[in-house]
């Protein structure tokens, strides 16, 4: 596997490759990999003649008072489990590297980024269409993959690359999930015991959703009450946001007659976890 932390150097090899023909899969991460990123680079080997795998963590997209500094991180870890599941090339800029003195260049994507996770932390989209863009520009891949973990992150990217007419198809890849449901995701280890616990209430609550709206529930707002309740009966959880919203243009719904992502966000302890489901009617 071939790692590189220089942009320039990476840009050189990936141009030969391009023209012996290989179509390029990229996996954007932040590292301290897990089932559910590597599912993505397994995924793009399949899809794909060359894999490249980036492990920034990117500090434009996290917010003051956020977990920038104390973030996971095992780079030895993510070079051995990247490798075995078929990566071919590593991306692993440092923050000079990324953002050098002097850059100045942000890419907004609007309104959607003001809903859910955008309303809670400021700044985030920005940060992260800013650097999807620049990794774009570096890596230049045919495929992209994205979790669906991160659902509003996926729309996202997905009307960036439409807008600024990028020659990239986005892939959504389905969540990974722990063996009782919690959905995977590097935060996962900042859960003491009790928190670990108690987080599986996120699933089994998106699962009381969707089978409520299976039996002919449509009251949006009277299914996201049960929804909270259902979460807030755990003691550690606080709950940042409950939304059941359209699944293309994210507006909120108040009756359920079409596909829809029930999206949330909660808080155990300082830990904050996201989840969702798609609900088609
Ligand atoms: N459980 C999962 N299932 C599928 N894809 C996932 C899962 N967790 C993360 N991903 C995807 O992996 C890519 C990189 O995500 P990232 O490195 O932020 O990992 P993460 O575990 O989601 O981290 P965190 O939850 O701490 O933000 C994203 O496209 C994300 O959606
Ligand atoms: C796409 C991404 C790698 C950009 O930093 C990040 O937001 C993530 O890991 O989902
Ligand atoms: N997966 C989204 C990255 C973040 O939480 O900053």
């Amino acid at each position: 596997m071939e790692i590189y932390k220089n942009i320039q150097e990476m840009k050189s090899y990936l141009k030969e490759m391009r023209k012996e023909g290989k179509k390029i899969g990229f996996v954007p991460t932040m590292g301290y990999l897990h089932e559910g990123h590597l599912s993505l680079i397994r995924r793009a080997a399949v899809e794909n003649d060359l894999v490249v795998v980036s492990i920034f963590v990117n500090p434009r997209q996290f917010g003051p008072g956020e977990d920038f500094e104390r973030y996971p991180r095992n780079i030895e870890q993510d070079i051995r489990l990247s490798q075995e599941a078929g990566a071919n090339v590593l991306f692993i800029p440092g923050i000079n590297e990324m953002y050098p003195e002097g850059f100045n260049t942000y890419v907004e994507v609007k309104q959607l980024t003001e809903t859910l996770c955008g309303k809670s932390r400021p700044g985030h989209f920005l940060g992260v269409t800013t650097v999807v863009n620049k990794l774009f520009h570096i890596v230049n891949p045919d495929r992209a993959y994205f979790g669906q973990k991160d659902a509003q992150q996926v729309i996202v990217i997905q009307r960036m690359v439409k807008d600024l007419n990028m020659d990239v198809e986005v892939v959504v890849c389905p969540i990974v999930r722990e063996a009782d449901g919690l959905a995977m995701s590097s935060r996962n280890v900042y859960l003491n015991s009790e928190e670990r616990g108690q987080a599986i209430v996120l699933f089994h609550a998106l699962n009381m959703a969707k089978e409520r709206i299976e039996q002919g529930e449509r009251d949006a707002m009277r299914l996201k009450k049960q929804i909270e309740m259902m979460i807030q009966q755990q003691p550690l959880a606080n709950i940042d946001y409950v939304s059941i919203v359209d699944g293309e243009n994210l507006e909120e719904v108040k009756e359920i007659n079409h596909k829809v992502l029930i999206a949330l966000a909660v808080k155990f302890g300082t830990t904050r976890l996201i989840d969702n489901m798609i609900v088609e009617v």
